[in-house]
């Protein structure tokens, strides 16, 4: 196991708010690797695939057509190679850097925040089959089991909450505007308030029914078209329609327009989204003004990174950004695509993560179950603990070399294939 010692020096223009809601790109890291081995490993492997031939020019047309937060200018593919292996060294595996994190976390209270599409479920076309799988189901069930943990979503919760199927988790539906705690008789945090339930945007549902409604109007004669409603966000599925939506927009000034993957998304001009979400669910938790907790939030787009700048500018835990291409984040650490990941991998990571028991936690008496209370630092002691938390099979020597990694709003999002003309999003 390899353990990287990063100077870190930051050059960093923060996202910007522009008038239409949309975040500008210009956040830019730098980051020296003190002992580059591991990094270099890693970014050899990934040089390895861009090179073989036709990955190159997939690698690029994805790295200019897809997702926002994309980093854009590269003009040919060894530049292109060039930022990889930047961005990788700013943004290292979290798989690799797994001691440094745990060493990071040091007897705080760690708190799991996870995003749902394209995090715990792989991008599909039709947004109602992004299902999760049972592996994984049972591997954020055990988290839970260790740690409080939070689905923080773009979807409404009641869609989420039919593919996770979880009772004792807290959800932040709508891109945090609809704030559920665990289901009563549930919950393992002595701290929260039974009954946790919090929507900023409640004077918002009708009018996003409204708008809901004239935009399936709209767009129902362009193929492809999918028009959600999350309650207090929408998502219409298709980029072609942009014209289409924001004429329906123009009527109301005091909803906005933001883009996710290959979505735009419509919600209420409140400053509310997935950052403040956390937020919430960290006093809730009781750690506002604690020193105690160390957040972890693990998501894949834009809206994410409200939550990683949130954690960055608190001070406190980290954000990883899943993604196989290099974007702009304030994510700390990275984990590859879902659709990419080895679910043993991907699984072993949460898991492991799991096995992050804190002084913190040890001291709150009855917050967790007994078998939780171990405190580990090493590969060994680690798979110890992993063993007895049930989580995954123990082995002998912990591996984790490779980067790998899979873990909605009222808002409309829109989102459209990169790759075939009138057809539904391929994120
Ligand atoms: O915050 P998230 O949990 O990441 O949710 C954001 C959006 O997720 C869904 O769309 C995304 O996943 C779909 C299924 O894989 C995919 O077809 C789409 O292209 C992705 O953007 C959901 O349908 C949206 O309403 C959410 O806003």
């Amino acid at each position: 196991m390899y353990i990287l010692f990063y100077s870190v020096s930051f050059v960093v223009e923060k996202p910007q708010r522009m008038s239409n809601g949309v975040a500008s790109e210009t956040t830019r890291l730098s980051i020296t690797p003190n002992n580059s081995s591991s990094a270099q490993k890693t970014l050899l492997k990934n040089l390895e695939i861009i090179n073989g031939g036709q990955r190159v020019n997939a690698w690029v047309d994805s790295m200019r057509a897809s997702s926002p937060t994309h980093l854009k200018s590269l003009s040919s593919s060894v530049s292109s190679e060039k930022h990889l292996s930047s961005w990788i060294m700013r943004h290292p595996s979290a798989l690799e850097m797994f001691e440094k994190i745990t060493e990071a976390s040091g007897g705080k209270q760690i708190v799991m925040f996870l995003d749902y599409d394209g995090t715990l479920s792989p991008i599909v076309d039709d947004p109602d089959k992004a299902f999760m799988s049972s592996k994984m189901r049972r591997t954020v069930k055990k988290l839970a089991k260790c740690f409080p943990t939070a689905i923080v979503t773009g979807r409404c919760i009641d869609k989420v909450y039919n593919f996770v199927k979880l009772a004792e988790l807290y959800y932040a539906g709508s891109h945090g505007m609809d704030i559920k705690g665990p289901a009563k008789g549930f919950s393992r945090h002595k701290k929260v308030k039974q009954s946790l339930l919090y929507q900023p945007a409640s004077d918002y549902v009708l009018m996003i029914d409204e708008v809901y409604k004239q935009l399936l109007e709209k767009t129902k004669s362009t193929p492809g078209v999918i028009v959600e409603n999350q309650k207090f966000t929408a998502s219409v599925h298709f980029r072609c329609v942009e014209e289409k939506v924001r004429s329906v927009l123009e009527k109301y000034p005091t909803l906005k327009l933001s883009q996710g993957r290959k979505v735009f998304e419509i919600r209420p001009m409140i400053d509310w989204d997935k950052g403040k979400a956390l937020e919430f669910l960290l006093e809730s938790l009781g750690f506002g003004n604690s020193n105690n907790v160390f957040p972890v939030y693990i998501g894949d787009d834009r809206t994410d990174e409200d939550a990683f700048k949130m954690l960055r500018d608190r001070g406190e835990g980290f954000g990883i950004l899943v993604s196989k291409f290099p974007k702009d984040t304030d994510a700390s650490y990275s984990l590859q695509d879902p659709s990419e990941a080895s679910p043993h991998t991907r699984d072993e990571f949460l898991a492991t993560i799991g096995g992050v028991e804190t002084n913190a936690a040890k001291n709150m008496k009855g917050m967790f179950q007994p078998s939780n209370a171990v405190v580990l630092s090493a590969p060994v002691s680690r798979a110890g603990f992993i063993k007895r938390c049930g989580l995954i099979k123990p082995r002998r020597t912990a591996r984790f070399g490779t980067m790998a990694m899979a873990v909605a709003p009222l808002e409309i999002c829109v989102k459209t294939s990169i790759t075939t003309p009138n057809k539904l999003g391929d994120c």
